[in-house]
C-alpha cells in the first residue's frame, strides 16, 4: 500500500469551465479518506484522474514517491496498481465469484482457491459462495465481491465510487460495516466518493469536502462536524441551527439567550456574527420564566430519536434532536436551554460561500 498525494489538480472538459481547480489532497498510507460533496462538484472526476482514466490540465498525482500523473509522466491506468470498485460492482456476469475475484491475479495464482476463500472471508462472505454466479448474490454481496476483486492483487490504493448507492437502507448499513472492516483489516489506503455525509463521517479517517471543484476542507470526521470551515459546510455535513448573534463580553447574544461560544476563525471575536449549534445541543423543558421560549410546530418520531420543530418568537424555525420518550406536543410552548458552546462565524461568511456553490 502507498500514500496518495494530489497537488494542484485542475481539469476542464470541452466547455473550458473548470470542473476541478487546484485540488491538493494527501491520503496517508493505510488510511481511508471520503470525498464528500454535492452532485456535480467534481468528486468522480477527481477519482478518475487519480485512477488514470482522465488526464488533468495541470497538477500531479503520486502514489508514495512515484509520480503517476504530471511532471511529464502519465502512467496508464492498468499499471498504477489501483483497485477500483464502481457504483454497481461491475462484476463479470459470465464468471463465477471465484473467477471474478481471481481475474486480476497473475495466471499462476488464478487457481488458488485458498486465496479466494481468504478474500471472501476478509469481506465477510462465506467461502462457499465462490462457485456462485453474480446474479445469485444480493446487491450487497456483489459489492463485497467487487471489493474482494479490487483487493486481490494487493493494490497500492483502492478507489470506491459511490459503492453503496444502489443498495437499500438496511443493506447499505450492513455493507458499509463489512467494507470498512475489510479495508481496515487489509491495511488498504482507500478513497471513497460519496454525497452521503453519514457515510463519510462514519467510515472515513478523514473527509475531503469538495464544492464547485475546490477542496474546501480536509479534516477528521469529528472536527468536520464540530468545527466546519464555513456555514455551508456545516449544513452539508449535518443538521444545523444557525442564528444571528451579537458577540459581546465573551458571550453570543441570540434568540436562545446568552451562549458561550468559540470563534470559528481568527477575528470573529466581537460584534455581528452568525452562530452554529447542532440540534442535539438544544434541550426542552416546560416553559420557565426568563428562559427562551418557542412553540412546538411538529414532531418527527424516528424511534431511536426524534426531531422537534420549533418556532422562535422572531419567526425563525429551528430543530431539536431529542432521544427521550417524553416528547412535547405540537402547539405547546417549551423553554429551550443549550448544552455546550456555539461556533461563531463572521456575519457574511456563509453568504459569500453560498455564492460559490
Ligand atoms: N467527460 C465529461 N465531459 C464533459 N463534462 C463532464 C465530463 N465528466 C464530468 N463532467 C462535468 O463535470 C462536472 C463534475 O462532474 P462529476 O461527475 O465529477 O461530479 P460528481 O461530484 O461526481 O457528481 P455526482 O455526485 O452527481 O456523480 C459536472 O458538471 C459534469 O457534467
Amino acid at each position: 500500500m502507498s500514500s496518495l498525494t494530489v497537488r494542484g489538480l485542475t481539469k476542464s472538459f470541452a466547455a473550458a469551465i473548470p470542473v476541478l481547480t487546484g485540488v491538493d489532497l494527501h491520503v496517508p498510507e493505510g488510511s481511508f479518506t471520503a470525498l464528500l460533496g454535492p452532485s456535480g462538484c467534481g468528486k468522480t472526476t477527481l477519482l478518475r484522474l487519480i485512477a488514470g482514466f482522465e488526464e488533468p490540465d495541470s497538477g500531479t498525482v503520486a502514489l508514495g514517491e512515484r509520480v503517476v500523473t504530471g511532471a511529464g509522466r502519465s502512467v496508464p491506468a492498468r499499471r498504477r496498481g489501483i483497485g477500483f470498485v464502481p457504483q454497481e460492482g461491475g462484476l463479470f456476469p459470465h464468471l463465477t465469484v471465484a473467477g471474478n475475484i481471481s481475474f486480476g491475479l497473475p495466471r499462476r495464482q488464478r487457481r488458488d482457491g485458498a486465496r479466494v476463500a481468504e478474500l471472501l472471508r476478509l469481506v465477510g462472505l462465506d467461502p462457499a459462495l465462490a462457485d456462485r454466479s453474480p446474479h445469485q448474490l444480493s446487491g450487497g454481496q456483489q459489492q463485497r465481491v467487487a471489493l474482494a476483486r479490487a483487493l486481490a492483487p494487493e493494490p497500492s490504493l483502492v478507489l470506491l465510487d459511490e459503492p453503496f448507492s444502489s443498495l437499500d437502507a438496511a443493506l447499505r448499513e450492513e455493507t458499509r460495516v463489512a467494507v470498512s472492516a475489510a479495508l481496515s483489516a487489509s491495511g488498504a489506503t482507500a478513497v471513497l466518493v460519496t454525497h452521503d455525509q453519514a457515510e463519510a463521517l462514519s467510515m472515513a479517517d478523514q473527509v475531503a469536502v469538495l464544492r464547485g471543484g475546490r477542496l474546501v476542507q480536509l479534516t477528521d470526521p469529528r472536527t468536520l462536524y464540530r468545527r466546519p470551515g464555513d456555514l455551508d459546510v456545516a449544513t452539508f455535513v449535518g443538521e444545523a441551527v444557525v442564528l444571528e448573534a451579537e458577540l459581546r463580553g465573551g458571550l453570543a447574544l441570540c434568540a436562545l439567550g446568552e451562549l458561550p461560544y468559540e470563534p470559528a476563525a481568527d477575528g470573529v471575536l466581537e460584534g455581528a456574527a452568525r452562530i452554529l449549534l447542532r440540534p442535539e445541543q438544544l434541550r426542552l423543558s416546560a416553559p420557565r420564566p426568563a428562559a427562551p421560549t418557542a412553540r412546538v410546530s411538529s414532531v418527527d418520531y424516528y424511534g431511536h430519536d426524534s426531531r422537534v420543530w420549533l418556532d422562535l418568537p422572531d419567526g425563525l424555525r429551528v430543530s431539536a434532536r431529542l432521544d427521550g420518550a417524553d416528547l412535547p406536543v405540537a402547539g405547546t410552548d417549551v423553554s429551550i436551554t443549550v448544552r455546550g458552546t456555539a461556533l461563531a462565524f463572521p456575519a457574511r461568511a456563509s453568504r459569500d460561500a453560498a455564492a460559490a456553490l
